[in-house]
């Protein structure tokens, strides 16, 4: 039903890109309800190997089959729950790419390194691990600064504090290539269709990595309108 509504509901003249990330068991389904769509359809995670013995896991070939044209890697969950280290998110970014599948990069300090100054070195370190690994398709990424803090706690971080950050990823990006301009930096964690153009309008916030607020599909369809 969210997929029906999205779909009616994005405009004709929509610009922004829109992506749609589900757990791998809906996949199959999400492909077919938005086959024919501008909505892509991302994976939540992807499996740093290419292919062998590893239960469980999802190679980037494997979701390609599902029509996936990103993936989340080293979303605060899984780097938190899952134990996934910047090394391994670096290897699912290149495993990303070397199957035709943007990876969606995510960075972002938890409450306690806010607090002790560490933001800037924690993003950094985070997103220096997956330059580090991809070399020359830097250019390729998408990158979204979530503030572990700010996710789903309904704690937005401001524009001013967002855009620092994403000011700071930008200049990162600059270092390692000519086309970082072009690397869509998203901003998540709490945006909503009343926040989501404040955040939207600062100089470094391409877009946004919604999850509450794209529950409601009246919601997430005034946060695309904010993106255009
Ligand atoms: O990253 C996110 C969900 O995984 C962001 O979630 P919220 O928008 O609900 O804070």
């Amino acid at each position: 039903a969210l997929l029906q509504a999205l779909k009616q509901g994005l405009p004709a003249d929509n610009k922004a890109g829109v992506a749609v990330a589900a757990p791998a068991v809906y996949l199959a389904q999400i492909q077919a309800e938005l086959a024919g769509s501008a909505i892509d359809v991302a994976a939540q995670d992807v499996s740093q190997h290419e292919q062998g013995a590893f239960t469980g896991e999802n190679s980037a070939a494997m979701l390609k089959e599902f029509g996936v044209r990103y993936a989340l890697v080293g979303h605060s969950e899984r780097r938190q729950y899952h134990g996934e280290t910047d090394a391994v998110v670096a290897l699912k970014a290149q495993a990303a790419l070397a199957k035709g599948i943007t990876p969606i990069v995510c960075v972002g300090e938890t409450l306690q390194e806010r607090e002790a100054g560490q933001t800037e070195v924690v993003v950094k370190r985070q997103l220096a691990a997956v330059i580090h690994q991809v070399g020359l398709c830097v250019s390729e990424l998408v990158v979204a600064y979530e503030p572990v803090w700010a996710i789903g706690t309904g704690k937005t971080a401001s524009p001013e504090q967002a855009q620092e950050v994403h000011a700071v990823l930008r200049a990162q990006l600059a270092a390692a290539t000519e086309k970082a301009g072009r690397v869509p930096l998203l901003y998540g964690g709490s945006m909503n269709a009343v926040n989501a153009a404040q955040l939207l309008a600062q100089a470094d916030i391409d877009g946004g990595l919604v999850g509450g607020a794209a529950l409601k599909a009246a919601d997430f369809l005034t946060i695309i309108a904010a993106a255009q």
